[in-house]
């Protein structure tokens, strides 16, 4: 149980649910930087990862483990399956950490126990006992999910938790996987819950769920007003589908509106005491930094962290603002670690300023790397007056966070214009080190010079998002390019950041593709020949 229990407990899932978010995944690297800033960013628990489901996520569950997990970390879960080698193996990733959590669901909607499990209610009341108290033999912490929770008989569900909770889980979580539920519903539940299962006290209630009608932030509030005291979020609401409810949001809401809901938690409503252990200036870092590393891009009117949540643009609005913020800002943006970006370095700057600047952004580079990301920064100054936090992330991506460099750009070459075909040449070099050059005409520049890349490459893709931004103002500004594009029932991403967009586009497309070949060469190299050999992207 919670030794603060008037505070709401934060369970982050960006590295395990939140990677669930198609073309996001993240190598063990990547993992351990973010949970780096989600420690800094005071979450309670870090799932780290689902360590039975391949090496790579074992691996990035027991590095945070043993290097996040400390006396004074987060506490650090892993998820399994409701079968022993799932549990063994999450158990195994865990060991490292000072304070770890076993987190074990099995469904209990008849649809899932239908279609999906093809297993009776029977089996599951015998099934959940038996491997909580399994968890339980390796670790004292053990959460327990009922799986599709919100399309469950309650009756069935109470009973399942009740069997839970006496196998020793000291969480029970609720989950609305598929979104479904209203606010209504879902406080329904969670008061059901705390009414029916007659050892629900032994257990502290939590809630997951999904945002596939829009719903999960409003749900979890709800929630919380019926009883729920731990919430399973993700960093810019990422993960499995339309993704789960927001970190920010949640916080932030109970941060700004704290009066409303200190009485549900005990409290007198005047009270100032945080809701949560976040410290809420480290929120918009934090986003800007899965941002960056799953090529997430988060929308502009996006609640708390979006690039329009504190912009005033009509005349009205600014004068309101102009004589009193209250007017029309319910929270101050320096509350979520939103300065002015203010301008830090230049091109006389060393590598010492240079590394400091980026550890505040969340980067912590080995000696290689930050010596790469110096070079590209310096080169960037000389053509760019100014260098901003933005410019330092774009960079830090570009050069650092590269996907497998197979093929490469050697040159791309465009002709457009408002009399001629846009037309594009380019010469890549191979994984196998031949350099072949070969060119296309296209609706605009960049469709030519994606023509012109696939004629070369020749793996089929189709082409579903493309963009780019200016990542900061002025005319002289680095243009970033995210792309994401989908090969079978899969969606990769790439990005790149040039002072030329057309550079940039070509990098960005290069690098997704990149992380296609790699990703077919690792799933099976015979396919290989057959994929490069069949028809042009
Ligand atoms: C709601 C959620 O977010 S659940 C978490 C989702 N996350 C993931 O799936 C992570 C990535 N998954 C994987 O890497 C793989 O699915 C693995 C390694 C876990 C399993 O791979 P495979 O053994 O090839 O099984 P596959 O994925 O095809 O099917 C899942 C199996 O798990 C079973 N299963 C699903 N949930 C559970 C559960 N909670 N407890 C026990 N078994 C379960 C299914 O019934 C199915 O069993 P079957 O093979 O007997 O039909
Ligand atoms: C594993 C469980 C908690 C989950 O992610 C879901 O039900 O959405
Ligand atoms: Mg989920």
């Amino acid at each position: 149980m919670s030794n603060q229990p008037d505070r709401i407990i934060i369970f982050d899932t960006t590295l395990r649910d939140g990677e669930q978010s198609p073309g996001a995944s993240l190598t063990v690297e990547e993992k351990l930087t973010i949970a780096r800033a989600l420690a800094r960013l005071g979450v309670d628990i870090i799932e780290a990862g689902f360590p039975y489901s391949s090496p790579g996520d074992f691996e990035a569950v027991q590095k945070i483990a043993t290097t996040i997990g400390t006396q004074t970390g987060p506490r650090i879960c892993g998820l399994a399956r409701a079968t022993r080698n799932d549990i063994k193996a999450a158990a195994e990733a865990l060991k490292p950490a000072f304070k770890s959590r076993i987190h074990t669901f099995l469904a209990t909607s008849d649809i899932h126990l239908q279609h999906k499990l093809k297993k009776t209610r029977q089996e599951v009341l015998q099934i959940v006992p038996e491997m909580v108290a399994y968890a339980k033999s390796f670790v004292e912490d053990v959460e327990f999910s009922p799986e599709d929770a919100g399309r469950s008989d309650p009756e069935f569900l109470y009973q399942v938790l009740e069997k839970a909770i006496a196998a020793g889980a000291t969480t029970v979580n609720i989950p609305d996987t598929v979104g479904y539920t209203t606010p209504g519903e879902f406080g329904a539940l969670i008061k059901g819950i705390k009414d029916n299962v007659p050892n629900i006290d032994q257990a502290i209630i939590s809630v997951h769920g999904h945002d596939d009608l829009g719903l999960a932030v409003a749900n979890f509030l709800e929630a919380v007003k019926n009883g729920a005291r731990q919430l399973e979020c993700t960093i810019n609401g990422i993960g499995e589908r339309a993704g789960n409810a927001a970190l920010e949001e949640l916080v932030m809401a109970l941060h700004v509106r704290r009066q409303y809901f200190n009485p549900f938690l005990g409290r007198p409503a005047e009270s100032t005491e945080p809701l949560t252990n976040i410290n809420t200036k480290e929120i918009y870092k934090t986003s800007r930094l899965v941002s960056n590393l799953t090529g997430m891009m988060v929308q502009p009117n996006k609640a708390i962290v979006g690039a329009n949540a504190f912009a005033h643009e009509s005349g009205i609005h600014q004068d309101g603002v102009l004589k009193n913020k209250l007017t029309y800002e319910i929270m101050d943006a320096e509350s979520i670690g939103l300065n002015n970006n203010l301008i830090v370095l230049g091109k006389l700057s060393g590598r010492n300023a240079f590394r400091s600047r980026l550890k505040e952004l969340g980067f912590e580079l080995s000696d290689t790397d930050l010596n790469n990301a110096f070079l590209r920064f310096k080169d960037v100054a000389d053509k760019k007056k100014d260098i901003t936090d933005w410019d330092l992330e774009a960079i830090v991506n570009d050069e650092i966070q590269k996907a497998p460099e197979l093929f490469r750009l050697e040159l791309v070459q465009v002709s457009c214009g408002d009399h001629a075909r846009p037309t594009a040449t380019v010469t890549l070099r191979t994984p196998d080190g031949q350099e072949l050059t070969d060119a296309a005409i296209g609706t605009g520049p960049v469709d030519a010079v994606y023509k012109a890349i696939n004629r070369v490459v020749n793996v089929p893709n189709e082409l579903i998002e493309f963009s780019v931004n200016a990542v900061t103002a002025g005319i002289d500004a680095m243009g970033e390019v995210t792309i994401r594009l989908r090969h079978e029932d899969r969606i990769y991403w790439g990005y790149a950041a040039n002072t030329d967009i057309i550079v940039a586009s070509a990098c960005a497309y290069i690098s997704a593709l990149n992380r296609l070949y790699g990703s077919i060469q690792e799933r099976a190299s015979t396919y290989l020949p057959e994929v490069v050999l069949t028809s042009q992207g």
